[in-house]
């Protein structure tokens, strides 16, 4: 079944808890985008933003760790109240040690990859994830238009899934009426959207869409 997580990074921050709130009985998951300012051009929020919006909505968290040495920072996360952790290929040298840390701290555990990285990269440890997030803009910031190679990508997952159920395919960038669409038609299973959802007048009405994609 598609899931839809909608990306805190596009909320009003000074009302988070109310844009929470407000898709809540709508969404899937919550997508919270954490950056460091080093392995992304932009720094958004730690673990007290998560803690915060575990206090506000009963959907499970998903966050994506756009930051260097992300091994540090995974128990803090967790406590906070991630249900789920995705860490960069690019930003874990030993990433089957990364992957074990998050499982053993009880969350699922997610390996995402810039546009430029190829799925091959994933391979080998492939049966030991619980989702791949293939970014389809460069991360770094809301409101980026989709790269439409992403879809190519999306589906060579699927490929190299196979019969498997697991890991799922998330797709996270660009993402509105048309692109999850096309998304989906490639093998996405769960959409992040963030400016698609958040910079609307009615973000639920937009879940609707995308749910129907
Ligand atoms: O990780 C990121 C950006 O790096 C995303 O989660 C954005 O929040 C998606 O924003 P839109 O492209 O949907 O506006």
């Amino acid at each position: 079944m598609l899931q839809i997580a909608p990306s805190i990074l596009s909320a009003d921050f000074g009302a988070l808890r109310e844009a929470v709130q407000g898709v809540s009985a709508d969404a899937d998951l919550l997508h919270v985008d954490v950056m460091d300012g080093r392995f992304v051009p932009n720094i958004t929020m730690g673990p007290q933003v998560v803690e915060a919006v575990r206090k506000a909505t009963d959907l499970p968290l998903d966050v994506h760790m756009m930051i260097v040495e992300p091994d540090r920072y995974l128990s803090d996360f967790r406590q906070a109240g991630a249900d789920m952790i995705s860490v960069h290929v690019e930003a874990c040298p030993h990433l089957e040690r990364t992957i074990d840390q998050i499982h053993q701290l009880g969350a699922l555990a997610g390996a995402a990859i810039n546009p430029a990285t190829p799925v091959e990269m994933l391979v080998d440890i492939l049966p030991e994830l619980d989702y791949v997030l293939i970014m389809s803009v460069n991360p770094g910031f809301g409101g980026q238009k989709f790269w439409p190679r992403a879809l190519e990508k999306l589906a060579r997952v699927r490929d190299l899934r196979g019969a498997r159920e697991r890991p799922l395919i998330e797709v996270d960038g660009g993402i509105n009426a048309e692109t999850a669409s096309q998304a989906v038609a490639h093998g996405a299973e769960i959409l992040v959207a963030g400016s698609y959802v958040f910079g609307a007048e009615d973000p639920k009405a937009r879940i609707q869409i995308l749910r129907q994609s």
